[in-house]
This record gives C-alpha cells, structure tokens and sequence, in this order.
C-alpha cells in the first residue's frame, strides 16, 4: 500500500476507535440506567423482562434508524443483546419476595444443576431454601420439618422412588417437581402428599443465566390456589408459564425432546463411527452445517445420564422413533431409486404442510446462521 493510503487508513482507523470509544462509555451509561431500573423493579415486583416495553422501544428505534440510513436490523440485533446483558444484570439486584409469612423451602438434589438455579433464584427472592441432597436421608425428617414447600429436582429415574421416600409433609406444604417428564412424577406427587401439589418442566438447561424470556411449562395436580404465588414468582423472575396437561405435555416431548435428543445422539455417534475429522469438517462447514454441528457437539458435552434418561423417560419414544426410522428408509428408497420427481413432489407436499411456519422459521434462522457466521474464526 502507498505511503499516503497507509495514513489515511490509520487516520481513519482512529476516528473509529473514537467512536468506539465512545460506545463504550454510552453502554455504561444505558447499563447503570438498566441497574436503578432493576432495583424499582426489585421494588415493586415487576417481572424482569417487560415484552410492551421491548416492542415499543425497538419499533421506535427502527424507525429512527431508518431516517438516519442504518439498517433497522442492525438497531434491533444490537439493542436485543444489550437486552439480554439488561436481564443478566437486573436479576443481581434480587427480585420482590411475592409470598413473605412462607416457613423454609426444601429443594430436594439442591446441589444439582437445575435444583441449584432454583436455589439461587429463590435466594434472590428473600425465601429461606434448605437442601436435602443424596447423602441427607437420614437427616430428611429434620430437613423437611415444617417446610411450607418441598421441591423435587433429581434425575428423572429416580424421581418417582424420591418423592415416595419423602417424610410426611404438613397438610398445606406444596409439593413440587422440575422434572421434564410429568404424568408419572405427578401421580406420585398426589399419591405420596395430601396437600398442594404441581408439577413444573423447566424448559431450558441451567447455564441459562436469567430467566427472562424462558418457557416453564406447569401441570396442575392439586389446589391451585395455594402455589398461584410460586407461579407468580416466577413470572418476577422473567419467566413464561405454559399450562399444559402432563399427558400432553409428555407426548409433545416426545417429539421435543426424545426425538431430538436421539437424532443428535445417532448423528454424534455416525461422526464418530465415520471417524470425521471434525477440524476439517468446521473449515468447510456452511453456517447452517456448523450450528447443526454445534447442535450436536453440545449433547456430547453434557451429562449422558440426563440425557439417557431424557430419551429412556419417554415411554412411547421408541414407536415415534421407529416412526422416523420407517420415514429415514422410505426418503432413502426414493432416493436410491433416482426418483427425482418424486423426491420434489414429497419435498413440495411438506413444504405445503408447514404453511407460513416455513417463512416464520427461515427468518428466524437468518439472524441464527449469521451469529454461526460471526462467531468463525477463519
Ligand atoms: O425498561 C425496562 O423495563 C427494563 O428493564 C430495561 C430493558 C432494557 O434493557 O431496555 C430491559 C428489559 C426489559 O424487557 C425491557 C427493557
């Protein structure tokens, strides 16, 4: 490059960093705003994410971009990720106690995951939370004395044989579970308790950070009225409530979960079987190929007993898998049989059966596939 080029870069360069510069000290800016906005939410017992609030501000914020030239996308991409870090630092201020004359909670496998997250968030909302864990049952009558509520959060295989090895809990503890199946562990909740009971499936894994925007799906088991506060609880914490009967809950999961968790896993073990090399697949991997990769890399980083149990849980998994399978053979034959036609008529005819939902996920994935771009380092 000339001499001249090279200065007026570095020139440039510079007036970038300055803006850059400048940047930063607006985003402190914005982030001790969102902090005294957290602590009148802690307050008054506003839920942390405030969805009007959010599509309010960014269609105005749209708008403005689009009058000054800038990509109203660009505004809304931004602006959504300095939300995300506001949901992050609104919950460390702590959230509104709903229900405050409540006797100690007891969350069964408290030092687990997802019995952990809880424990925080019921910490940050002033209750006083007790654990009884693995080695604690011969301390379990002690532990759960006079516990106003009692939740279960223990691998789904043994969930059933916890909740019937509980102590007799007082008429009006509710009891609860976190497990992600739900018919059986309810009915063993209404047989082992004659008190409030209700069943709840976290929709997301414990490294989620906050709880804004996340989906916990509830199942009635009995005496609403007396945990309508938990519920709103954890609507403070961010959190969406999804009403579902555990029947249906537990075959829409088979598909959710079971399905997907075990096309991942015969995905993973096909690699492995394969023996890909992994590094050359990322270097030619399109966005797409690299979030399914992740997708799947993800599973194998995790826990194989939750996830074993997560698929083995589901007792009609095997017939929808086996459904899959028989559909895997058929696209196979057609394929085998260079039945082109076919193939786009069957291709057409699914596509048909999405409807708008195929619009609605594509655009969705766009902003997805383009952080997959993002985050390459080469
Ligand atoms: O305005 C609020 O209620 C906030 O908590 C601030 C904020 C933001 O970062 O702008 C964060 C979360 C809400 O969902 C909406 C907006």
């Amino acid at each position: 490059m000339q001499e001249k080029s090279t200065q007026d870069l570095e020139r440039l360069r510079d007036q970038i960093d300055d803006v850059d510069q400048s940047l930063i000290s607006l985003l402190r800016r914005r982030m001790d705003l969102v902090a005294q906005v957290g602590a009148v939410k802690h307050k008054a017992g506003v839920p942390i994410y405030a969805p009007q609030r959010e599509a309010s501000m960014l269609a105005k914020r749209r708008n403005e971009a689009q009058e000054v030239g800038i990509s109203p996308q660009l505004v809304e991409d931004i602006l959504r990720r300095l939300m995300r870090e506001s949901y992050l630092n609104e919950k460390d201020v702590g959230f509104k106690q709903i229900k405050t004359d409540l006797r100690p909670i007891v969350i069964v496998g408290g030092h687990g995951q997802l019995g952990g997250l809880f424990h925080q968030m019921l910490t940050l909302s002033g209750y006083e939370v007790r654990i009884l864990d693995k080695h604690d049952w011969d301390q379990a009558e002690a532990i759960c004395d006079n516990a106003s509520m009692v939740i279960v959060s223990v691998p789904i295989s043994v969930t059933e044989s916890v909740i019937s090895r509980l102590p007799t809990l007082a008429d009006d503890c509710i009891l609860a579970d976190l497990t992600s199946v739900k018919s059986k562990p309810v009915a063993a909740m209404l047989a082992a308790h004659k008190g409030p009971v209700v069943g709840l499936h976290p929709m997301f894994g414990p490294d989620v950070g906050s709880l804004a925007k996340q989906l916990v799906v509830v199942c009635h088991g009995r005496d609403s009225d007396a945990y309508q506060w938990l519920l709103e609880q954890i609507k403070i914490w961010g959190a969406r409530l999804a009403e579902a009967d555990a029947h249906q809950h537990d075959e829409a999961m088979q598909l959710v979960q079971a399905m997907r968790h075990f096309s991942s896993f015969v995905y993973g073990y096909n690699l492995y079987k394969e023996n890909a090399d992994l590094d050359v697949l990322l270097q030619f991997s399109s966005p797409i190929y690299r979030l399914e990769l992740a997708m799947v890399g993800r599973l194998f980083a995790q826990d194989a007993e939750l996830y074993t149990d997560i698929i083995f849980a589901q007792e009609h998994s095997h017939d929808a898998i086996a459904d899959y399978l028989k559909r895997y053979q058929e696209a196979l034959k057609i394929l085998q049989a260079g039945d082109r036609d076919q193939f786009i008529a069957t291709f057409n005819e699914v596509g048909k059966w999405f409807g708008d939902f195929a619009g609605q996920f594509q655009r969705e994935s766009r902003n997805m596939l383009k952080s997959a771009n993002d985050s390459r380092q080469i």
